[in-house]
């Protein structure tokens, strides 16, 4: 076996290990289909420059796709082989994308809101007042991969340095008529002839020998007009050249400190200052105290705060049924029934009293008995789908597209776990694919600056398949070892939903026929029995091949979870307890059945 094709399995959340065989497409994988790498790009794994942003547009054409295809890909979706391919990693960019517009091009500096300057004198080192804040976009542009790192990110904390950002837009024409779609739906076949073009961090467009060197004199936009570039629209570059402000993460990223290391205390001293003889400084302002740093909780103390109102609605009500009563038809039913209100699903609440009944039919049952046998069930019927998600990392990248319903939080669990594989030291591209919804995209470049990842986007309203067909083609380029494509949700508006999310199966599908290679559904716990729907139909859109569940944190409807597990039977890989970045864990079956159950940790 030649010894860059050994493989390995990455269980990504878990420790299962496997070895599976290299997928034949991996060497169409590296095919190079764009020009060859200008020579101002480094060979190698890219560094990731700090905060810098690319945003590219270009067009898409593919060859005629059918919906089986897609579906079929999308179904192929089982976790396979994952290797670190450490030779290949070495290996530079072999390709860069041609750029091709016949319109014009723009280059955007979106710096961060100026400083502000502390008044003449009490800057310590520093210019005096009025000194010009234009200073700190400079001092970006100079030092990117410095100023884009978030404050409370521990500098050489992540392997990956700065977060270099790519935003590219794309637009894939289908060519293929509606009627040749599977069960009625259009067949939305792309070709995409993908053109884009990317900027190089520093603004140096001429990274791309199609196009012109900046003129850094001039002004931004502009400066790249009538270029000879071919596209069917204008094509726009964003330089955003400092950080997206962003909430502090101390405590928040993996591997980070608890309790507050790095939040030294702030408080608010009057600069020295030299006084003549005779007088004394005095600083009569009161000095804010810096909170005592709160002791972080374990997860496993989150996941039993997150479920407390779940388990104490369910506890409560089976106390109150059991109290000084033996167990006979009546409360057995009474019991089913109140299972069955908490949302487990009729198929475990009958198991969960059919054990009751061979127990302790006819005798005394406490609260604590039925808690002690429903932890059990649930635990029997958690523990088939609590798998980890394997990542094939012989892709290059592991593509993992995420669905669910509006507000589900796909942005948020695909940052979340940008953060794990990134802590981890993956190389990560995120795709902004919710093109419905600026604040999307917005909130996936802070997740995306948060976690050192780079990311894909385009403007709002461009076509979401070919900007993942497009994401997918610079992540093999930068060599990104999962690729995480966010897609919007809109159930309310069904069919059109159901012919994007085929259409971006499909196009992926063009790049690699076993793309994309993990298809997640984010679930809102509080929704309740409502999800149970949404699965089935994410599952036949878009080939479902996972859950992650959201928002189990205050919820009183966490038994959903058993619900669809029972149902459905798909893997549940992850769960989130809170929006902070490490309130995402893998789901554990009896860690999650004691929860809910209200019972000790056994
Ligand atoms: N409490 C809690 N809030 C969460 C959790 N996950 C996400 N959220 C919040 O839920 C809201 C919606 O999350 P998003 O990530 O924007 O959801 P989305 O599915 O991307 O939404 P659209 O972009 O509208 O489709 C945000 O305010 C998140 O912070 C969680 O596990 N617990």
């Amino acid at each position: 076996m030649a010894i860059g094709f050994i493989k390995k399995i990455f269980s990504f959340g878990k420790d299962a290990v496997e070895e599976k065989p290299a997928p034949p497409q991996e060497a169409a994988a590296e095919t190079p289909e764009t020009a060859a790498i200008p020579p101002s790009v480094p060979s190698g794994d890219l560094p990731h420059k700090g905060g810098d942003q690319i945003a590219t547009e270009a067009t898409a054409e593919g060859d005629r796709t059918t919906i089986e295809e897609a579906k079929a890909s999308a179904d192929d979706l089982s976790g396979s082989l994952s290797a670190e391919d450490t030779d290949a990693r070495s290996e530079g960019f072999e390709a860069s994308p041609t750029i091709a517009a016949d319109e014009s091009v723009r280059i955007e500096d979106e710096s961060l809101p100026r400083p502000i300057f502390p008044p003449a004198g009490e800057k310590t080192g520093g210019a005096e007042a009025g000194e010009p804040a234009s200073e700190h976009a400079e001092t970006l542009d100079d030092d990117k991969g410095a100023a884009a790192i978030p404050p409370s990110v521990p500098s050489g904390h992540l392997p990956h340095k700065g977060g270099e950002q790519m935003a590219t837009g794309a637009t894939a024409e289908d060519d293929t008529a509606i009627g040749e779609a599977k069960a009625g739906t259009d067949d939305l076949a792309v070709s995409p002839e993908l053109t884009a073009r990317e900027a190089d961090t520093t603004g140096d467009v001429g990274a791309s020998p199609d196009l012109p060197k900046e003129d850094p004199g001039a002004t931004r936009e502009g400066a790249l007009e009538n270029t000879d570039l071919a596209a069917d629209e204008n094509v726009t570059v964003h330089e955003e050249s400092a950080a997206m402000p962003i909430s502090p993460l101390a405590g928040e990223m993996p591997g980070r400190a608890e309790g507050g290391d790095a939040a030294e205390p702030q408080l608010s001293v009057a600069p020295a200052r030299d006084l003549p003889k005779g007088f004394a400084a005095s600083d009569q302002r009161p000095r804010e105290e810096a909170p005592a740093p709160q002791p972080k909780l374990s997860w496993y103390q989150r996941l039993r705060q997150g479920l407390a109102r779940t388990s104490s609605q369910l506890t409560g009500q089976i106390a109150s049924l059991f109290t000084k009563r033996k167990l006979d038809e009546a409360t057995l039913q009474d019991l089913e029934d109140l299972l069955i209100q908490a949302d487990l699903g009729v198929e475990t609440a009958m198991r969960i009293t059919d054990t009751l009944a061979s127990e302790r039919y006819g005798k005394d049952v406490t609260g604590d008995d039925v808690s002690r046998i429903m932890a059990g069930e649930i635990t029997k019927v958690l523990a088939p789908v609590a798998k980890p998600l394997e990542l094939d990392l012989s892709h290059r990248p592991h593509v993992i597209l995420v669905v669910g319903v509006n507000g589900t939080g796909k942005t948020t669990t695909i940052g979340k776990l940008a953060a794990k594989l990134s802590g981890a030291g993956l190389k990560v591209m995120v795709a902004a694919g919710d093109t419905f919804r600026a604040a999307a995209i917005e909130q996936l470049k802070i997740w995306a600056e948060r976690t050192k990842s780079e990311i894909v986007s385009s403007k709002l309203g461009a076509d979401a398949a070919g900007l993942a067909y497009d994401a997918f083609q610079l992540a093999r380029e930068k060599r990104s070892d999962v690729l995480i494509i966010d897609t919007a949700g809109r159930l309310q508006n069904k069919a059109e939903l159901m012919a994007e999310l085929e259409k971006i199966v499909r196009v992926l599908a063009k790049l690699d026929p076993d793309a994309p290679h993990t298809v997640l559904q984010t679930l809102d716990a509080t929704t309740g029995q409502n999800a149970l729907q949404q699965v089935e139909i994410f599952r036949n859109v878009a080939g479902v091949s996972g859950l992650i569940m959201t928002k189990l944190d205050g919820t009183a409807r966490g038994g959903i979870l058993v619900a669809i597990s029972a149902k459905h039977k798909l893997p549940v890989y992850f769960i989130g307890v809170g929006e902070g970045i490490d309130d995402l864990e893998p789901f554990e079956a009896r860690d999650f059945a004691e929860a809910i159950a209200g019972v000790a940790a056994s």
